[in-house]
């Protein structure tokens, strides 16, 4: 039996799944925290990585392993492959301002037709735009950029010179300069970015080998890796019609296409999937996080939410959640703040509030999947995955909200077994994806009550947010 390890470094916390690589089956798993925060260290990644091996009792028994990562982070190196500063997190707004201004010097169009995305303050070449402003001397030491999944790919395999830096075409099409039309990177717009060039990691294909373990840590078979979610859509196979539901830091709904997408509204960004396909992605800053905001609040637990918000009546009585707490990407409005409309004596209670936190949830998701609709790309069922998934509110609500059949797999960690999959892909040595029996059936909730008025009493004071 050969096992493989697929790793998640996403926002909150490291995870790693140890899989059969023949059957798919589940042998052990570990886990650990991540550090708060839109600017994060990548040492305290590498640190994290090394507490969830441990947990999972070690890798010296794994053939292969892959990263999967949260996508668009700056890690900016200098000549001797040091970091220069602090990554800058997808979350991080701080960028904004240089999102519009790249915006302004190439049109919004154009950057679609470009590179399938129009800038926003989470893609990285807004970030490296915000690096050559703020921070001159830091971008004149950056030698070579890379991203959170490229990194940790290169510790494991030692970390030394830049002939291991690699990524995959997922993680690439998030960078605002990496073309997934034409299938390379364009130097020209990173250079608009960082105002000078700059090494980039080498672009692997699906199932193509990364090198190997430099044995610190692991010393067999490194795969490309991929961006968080292009590693579930791998996990969760999903087929046409059918869009994953994610919510954890970011509340993402995502497809697989067979042809790029270039949304010149922004709100659909047209990334590239791990498997030589398209990933159409409307992603929001504000999702898992606004139910801990509820529950800190109401001073209970994920359960006793999901408990509040199913007392309350549907719409809640009128009251409104507008959840930008962090600011908001999907739509661009970076600098908002979150509001709460409606408020009357008798609907400002617990109840009321857990259900108005869950519907704004869920209404800024469905927001998400009518602009991948207006995109062009199929939707008619979700998968839902992500931490909030498991919330018994967001499923009980999720079906007549986003006006769709929602399908719940088995509790897991979907963008690690993605990660996985793709390293027992990259050890067979086959061109064809490996058959894994072992995930079991998912649930199906069907559409029983269709609510509509809850998006029109959302849709009523989206725009109703003051600026931070
Ligand atoms: N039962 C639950 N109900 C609601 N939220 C939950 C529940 N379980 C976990 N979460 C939330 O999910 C988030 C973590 O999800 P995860 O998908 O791992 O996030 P990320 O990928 O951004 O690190 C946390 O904010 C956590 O509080
Ligand atoms: O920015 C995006 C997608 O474009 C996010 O999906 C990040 O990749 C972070 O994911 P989580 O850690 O929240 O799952």
């Amino acid at each position: 039996m050969s096992l493989v390890a697929g790793v998640d470094s996403s926002t909150q916390s490291c995870k790693i799944v140890i899989r059969d690589a023949d059957s798919g089956e589940l042998v052990r798993t570990g886990r650990a925290p991540h550090p708060n925060g839109t600017e994060v260290h990548p040492d305290r990644w590498w640190e994290a990585l090394r507490k969830a091996v441990d947990d999972a009792g070690g890798l010296h028994d794994v053939a292969a392993l892959s990263v999967g990562g949260q996508q668009h982070g700056m890690i900016a190196l200098d000549a001797s492959g040091e970091v220069v500063r602090e990554a800058l997190l997808w979350n991080d707004t701080r960028s904004a301002q240089a999102a519009t201004d790249l915006i302004g010097e190439l049109g919004e169009q154009e950057w679609a037709d470009a590179i399938g995305s129009v800038p926003v303050a989470s893609l990285t070449v807004s970030k490296l735009r915000w690096l050559r402003d703020a921070e001159p001397e830091n971008a004149a030491r950056t030698h070579a950029v890379a991203l959170p999944h490229d990194w940790l790919t290169w510790k494991l395999a030692g970390g030394k010179g830049f002939d291991g830096l690699v990524t995959d075409r997922s993680d690439a099409s998030g960078t605002g300069y990496w073309s997934p039309a034409s299938e390379g990177y364009r130097h020209d717009l990173l250079e608009r970015g960082l105002g000078h060039s700059a090494l980039l990691p080498r672009v692997l294909g699906a199932h193509e080998q990364a090198g190997t373990g430099s044995g610190e840590l692991f010393g067999g078979l490194l795969g490309p890796g991929a961006g968080d979610n292009a590693a579930a859509a791998l996990a969760l196979a999903l087929g046409p019609g059918d869009v994953a539901v994610s919510i954890g830091t970011s509340g993402v709904v995502s497809a697989i296409a067979d042809a790029p997408t270039a949304d010149g509204s922004g709100l659909v960004t047209g990334f590239a999937d791990a498997t030589g396909r398209y990933l159409p992605l409307a992603c929001t800053l504000n999702a898992a996080r606004v139910l801990d905001w509820a529950a800190q609040l109401l001073g209970v637990d994920h359960r006793g939410l999901a408990e509040l918000a199913l007392q309350a009546p549907s719409g809640a009585d009128g009251l409104v959640l507008v959840p930008y707490f962090e600011g908001e990407r999907t739509p661009n409005r970076p600098r908002s703040t979150a509001a709460l409309h409606g408020m009357r004596l008798s609907n400002t209670t617990p109840a009321h509030i857990a259900r108005a936190a869950v519907e704004a949830l869920l209404c800024s998701l469905a927001d998400g999947i009518d602009a991948l609709r207006a995109a062009g790309v199929p939707v008619q069922r979700a998968f839902l995955i992500g931490g909030a998934a498991q919330s018994a509110a967001v499923q009980q609500l999720a079906p007549g909200i986003l006006g769709l059949d929602v399908l719940v797999p088995t509790p897991g960690e979907y963008v690690a077994d993605g990660a996985a999959r793709q390293a027992a892909w990259v050890l067979s040595g086959r061109d064809a994806q490996p058959e894994w029996s072992a995930s079991g059936e998912p649930r199906v909730l069907p559409v029983r009550e269709l609510t509509p008025q809850v998006r029109e009493q959302y849709a009523q004071v989206r725009e109703l947010t003051a600026e931070r």
